[in-house]
C-alpha cells in the first residue's frame, strides 16, 4: 500500500443507545439511556476505520451530512476534510446539559470533524501496520492511568430495580462507591462529580475520601455550580486535600478571581473549550489545568496541538470524559499515551457502562487503574457488529433523542433548576 492513495468510498453512521445509571450532576440526572454515534469510514482498498462521537439528534444530523461530504477524499487529506466539514456544518450546536461549556461555531465544527479524523487515523495506522499512538508522535507511557469517577447517584432509575452500584447520596455512599470502583479497576486517583448538594456536604465527602484513601489524589468538579465567593470559601476549606478543583464557577473571569484566591490549581472543561478561549483565559490566569477532550477539540491531531499550547503556557493537563464506549476509550488512550505533558490521570465513564460495548472484548482492559496502550495497528479495537446492531435497535426504541439531564430530573423534582451558579 506504500505511496498509494486511500480514498474514502463509504461512511456508515450509526446512532446507538446503552444503559446508563442515574448519575447526578449540576444539570440534573442521567437518563436511563446514553446516546453515541459510531462512524465507520471505508476506503476503496477495503480498509475501514472507526470513530465515536455524541448521539444527540442535532449533532447526528450534522455528522450524517458530513459523511457525504468526505466521500472521495484521501484519508491523509485532513485539512481538506476539515474545510469540507466546516462548509457543511452550518450553525452552532449547543448541548442541552451545558456541561462542556459554551458552544461556538468553531467548536461545533471540531465536534463533527473529530470522529472522521479518528477513523482516518485508524485506517492510516492499519495501512502502515502501526498503532495510532505512533501517528501522534509515539507513546511516552505504556499504560494510561484513569481516575475513579465518582457520582452521587440514586439506587436505580425510578420505577426500576436498584442497579449493582447502589445509592450514593451522602459521604458514606461516596466512600463505598470509591471502594467498589478501586477494587474492580485499581484506580489510583479519584474524581468526585459535585454541584449536586450544598457545598458543605461535598466538602464533607472530600474529607471522608481523604481519610479513607490517604495519599490518593482527589479532584472535585461542581460544573460551575458555585458563585465566586462560594468557590473561594470551599477552595480554602479544602486546602491540602485536592490535587485540583475543576470548574467551581462559570466563566473565564470568575475562574480567574477564584484561581487568585485558592491554594490549589483550577482545572476546566467548561471555560476553555475552543482555541479562542485561550488568550482571555491566559490573560486572566483562570486555570492551571486543561482537561483535553478530542471529541470537541477536533480529533487527535488538533488535541496534540492544544497540548503544545498548554506546554507553552505552563498548563498541566488531564482528560475529560462523557458517557462513552470502547472506540472513544481507545482513542483517548492513544492520545494520552502520546501526550508527554498529560500527566494527570484521565477521566473515564467506562465503569458506568458496566461491560456494554460496540467493540469486541480483549483489546482494552484496566490494570491497576490504567489501560495498557493497544499495540495492534490503528486504534487496535474491532467493531462487534452484533452489539452495534443491538445498540442501534435500543436507540430506535429508547425514546431519547438528545441528552437532557435537567428535564429528566424535573420529572421527579419539578422545582429543580440547573441555574449556574446555584450556591
Ligand atoms: O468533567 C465534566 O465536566 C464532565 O464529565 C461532564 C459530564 O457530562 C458529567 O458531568 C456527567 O456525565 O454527568
Ligand atoms: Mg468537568
Amino acid at each position: 500500500m506504500n505511496g498509494e492513495r486511500m480514498i474514502i468510498r463509504q461512511v456508515h453512521v450509526t446512532p446507538v443507545a446503552f444503559r446508563d445509571p442515574p448519575l447526578l450532576n449540576a444539570a440534573g440526572v442521567h437518563e436511563p439511556w446514553a446516546l453515541r454515534t459510531i462512524v465507520e469510514v471505508v476506503t476503496d482498498e477495503g480498509l475501514s476505520g472507526l470513530g465515536e462521537t455524541y448521539g444527540d439528534l442535532h449533532h447526528l444530523a450534522k455528522v450524517r451530512d458530513c459523511a457525504n461530504a468526505v466521500v472521495g477524499l484521501d484519508v491523509h487529506a485532513l485539512n481538506e476534510m476539515y474545510a469540507r466539514i466546516a462548509a457543511t456544518v452550518g450553525g452552532t450546536v449547543t448541548d442541552l446539559h451545558g456541561l462542556t461549556g459554551a458552544a461556538t461555531k468553531e467548536k461545533s465544527i471540531d465536534r463533527v470533524f473529530s470522529p472522521f479524523e479518528v477513523a482516518c487515523l485508524d485506517i492510516r495506522g492499519k495501512a502502515a501496520g502501526v498503532p495510532v499512538s505512533d501517528l501522534l508522535g509515539g507513546k511516552v507511557r505504556d499504560a494510561v492511568p484513569y481516575s475513579a469517577y465518582l457520582f452521587y447517584k440514586w439506587a436505580g432509575h425510578p420505577g426500576e430495580e436498584p442497579d449493582r452500584f447502589g445509592a450514593a447520596l451522602d459521604e458514606a455512599g461516596i466512600v463505598q462507591q470509591a471502594k467498589l470502583l478501586i477494587d474492580e479497576y485499581g484506580f489510583a486517583s479519584i474524581k468526585l462529580k459535585g454541584g449536586v448538594y450544598p457545598p458543605d456536604q461535598e466538602i464533607s465527602a472530600i474529607r471522608a475520601l481523604h481519610d479513607a484513601f490517604p495519599g490518593v489524589p482527589l479532584r472535585l468538579d461542581p460544573n460551575a455550580a458555585w458563585s465566586v465567593a462560594t468557590s473561594i470559601r470551599v477552595g480554602r476549606e479544602l486546602e491540602g486535600t485536592l490535587q485540583y478543583l475543576e470548574d467551581p464557577t462559570p466563566g473565564i473571569d470568575g475562574m480567574g478571581e477564584v484561581a487568585a484566591a485558592v491554594p490549589m490549581p483550577l482545572a476546566t472543561n467548561m471555560c476553555v473549550v475552543t482555541p479562542e478561549h485561550f488568550p482571555p483565559a491566559m490573560a486572566a490566569r483562570s486555570i492551571g489545568v486543561l482537561l483535553l477532550d478530542h471529541h470537541y477539540w477536533g480529533g487527535l491531531v488538533r488535541s496534540s496541538q492544544v497540548a503544545a499550547m498548554c506546554d507553552a503556557f505552563g498548563l498541566s493537563m488531564s482528560m475529560h470524559s462523557n458517557s462513552h464506549l470502547g472506540i472513544s476509550l481507545a482513542a483517548m488512550t492513544h492520545l494520552a499515551a502520546a501526550t508527554p505533558n498529560l500527566t494527570f490521570a484521565c477521566d473515564t465513564h467506562t465503569p458506568w457502562q458496566d461491560g456494554q460495548d460496540v467493540v469486541k472484548p480483549g483489546a482494552l482492559r484496566f490494570e491497576n487503574g490504567a489501560v495498557p496502550v493497544p499495540t495492534a495497528p490503528g486504534l487496535g479495537v474491532e467493531l462487534d457488529r452484533d452489539a452495534l446492531s443491538t445498540m442501534n435497535e435500543q436507540y430506535k426504541k429508547c425514546g431519547i433523542t438528545a441528552r437532557d439531564d435537567t428535564s429528566y430530573m424535573q420529572r421527579f423534582t419539578p422545582s429543580f433548576t440547573a441555574t449556574r451558579p446555584r450556591w
